[in-house]
């Protein structure tokens, strides 16, 4: 177990550390393309973000609307939705991308805040949704349900209406992160709150870490956006003042790393719909074959022969083929119910083997098993059972891999439908009724009904 952790945790460093490099690598190879960056760049990625903010909170209210079980996806959707409104403020500090004559006027103070909010409130978020996970299991009321949303929603909107109290838009508080005119990083900024805000994130990576363990693509995804939030914050920490390159890059960065994210989403909706359509299909067969031998059940063969039954005309015969085990009792006495069970298993196989992929085999009683073979002329249909007969009685207990005790024989019964006045019943009856005329002449017999 501790192993498989381990495991996990290697390849997600290794992984993290590969897409970092590549995008680093991609990054300075722009860089060293581009003399200087459009000032609408920054305001244009922003958007892109917004929109990926947007997309991964609705994918996580989706999801939690599933089975309304994982409060832990509610707590991401705060945290994104959250985000996006603040990115609103961003845009807000970027005049440019809406109003060209403002192109020059940018307030870097007001982005920087937007900036500090998102970041306290998703990483903050983030330690709350590790700690819903951690506690998914747990019968939780209603009452717990509703207070952790409220709470989750009151928080989100405490960090956004501080935000914006805190910018140019509202004179009653202020907070000096840039200087627009210099365009400096404060020391505020650079000595408290991007530190506060790099150990906020890696409290937070390390609480994802320990209780998710990157047991699935959707926790890689959680854990790996926290490396890219620290890498984003280390960047605009190592970089000298706002608009400075680094500035770009670390929003370029998180447009990349976002993008990433929705991928591994898509791809945990993909793993999803898989998983419950194989379930579905697993689910199905199982309803509608027998759990013994893999044959189709009573109901299943009824609903096909009905079926066949409403196109069958003289041209176009259908054939059932009523098949019982010959003394079948005196395996069980003999050698036990299990051992009866393999011969059950190892007839089914040979009745399966026989028959074309458009017809059906199916188990309709305790050792008794019919046979529907469309498109099949009463003589033929001898012909296949006789087949059968021939082939079963010539295997011995070393011929069938101990599958059979002892040589056993069928006595079989054909009737052929040419009118879709026949009901499935009545071909079942007729075809039964020559399978007991074979049972009464000598067993190991095929009989066809007249
Ligand atoms: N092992 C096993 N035996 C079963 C199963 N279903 C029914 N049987 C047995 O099948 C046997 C059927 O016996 P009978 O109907 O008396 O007939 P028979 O011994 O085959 O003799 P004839 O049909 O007259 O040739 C019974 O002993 C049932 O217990 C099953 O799923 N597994």
């Amino acid at each position: 177990m501790s192993r498989y952790i381990k495991n996990n945790y290697v390849q997600f460093w290794l992984g993290c550390i590969i897409v970092i490099g590549i995008l680093h690598f991609l990054f300075t190879g722009l860089e060293d393309k581009v003399t200087s960056f459009s000032p609408l760049l920054f305001p244009m990625l922003t958007i892109f973000l917004l929109v990926f903010h947007l997309f991964i909170a609705c994918f996580m209210v989706m999801k939690y609307w599933c089975d309304r079980q994982r409060l832990y996806l509610l707590a991401f959707a705060f945290a994104y939705v959250g985000s996006a409104m603040l990115m609103v403020g961003t845009l807000s500090s970027y005049p440019a991308w809406l109003d060209l004559h403002q192109f020059n006027v940018v307030n870097y103070n007001d982005a920087m805040i937007f900036f500090t909010f998102r970041h306290l409130l998703m990483a903050v978020m983030f330690i709350a949704s590790a700690l819903l996970y951690f506690i998914r299991n747990r019968p939780l009321t209603r009452t717990f349900h509703i207070c952790v949303i409220v709470g989750a929603a009151i928080y989100t909107a405490v960090i956004v209406i501080l935000a914006w109290l805190y910018s140019s838009f509202s004179p009653l508080l202020s907070l000096d992160l840039v200087d627009n005119e210099t365009r400096q990083y404060m020391l505020l900024w650079k000595e408290a709150i991007s530190v506060a805000l790099l150990l906020v994130w890696i409290v937070s990576l390390a609480t994802l870490m320990i209780i998710t363990r990157v047991r699935n693509m959707f926790w890689v995804g959680g854990n790996f956006i926290c490396v890219c939030y620290i890498v984003t914050l280390a960047m605009l920490f190592l970089g000298g003042h706002a608009e400075d390159i680094t500035w770009y890059r670390a929003r370029l960065f998180e447009t990349v790393a976002t993008l990433l994210i929705i991928f591994v989403l898509l791809y945990d909706v993909f793993n999803l719909y898989r998983n419950s359509h194989l379930k579905y299909q697993q689910s199905y067969q199982n309803s509608i074959r027998d759990p013994l031998t893999r044959l189709y059940n009573r109901s299943y063969f009824y609903d096909a022969l009905n079926q066949s039954l409403r196109t069958v005309s003289e041209t176009h015969p259908v054939s059932v083929i009523v098949s019982d085990l010959d003394r079948f009792k005196r395996i069980n006495d003999n050698y036990g119910h299990l051992q009866g069970d393999k011969v059950l298993q190892f007839v089914s196989q040979l009745l399966m083997d026989s028959v074309r992929p458009q017809d059906i085999a199916a188990r309709i009683g305790g050792e008794e098993f019919v046979l529907m073979l469309t498109h099949t002329s009463s003589d033929a249909a001898r012909q296949v059972a006789e087949r059968i007969r021939v082939k079963l009685s010539s295997f011995d207990r070393a011929n069938s891999d101990g599958q059979l005790p002892e040589p056993v024989t069928i006595s079989m019964g054909v009737f052929t439908a040419i009118s879709p006045e026949t009901s499935a019943e009545a071909c079942v009856e007729c075809a039964d009724k020559a399978m007991y005329e074979a049972k009464e002449t000598g067993r190991n017999r095929v009989v066809v009904f007249q």
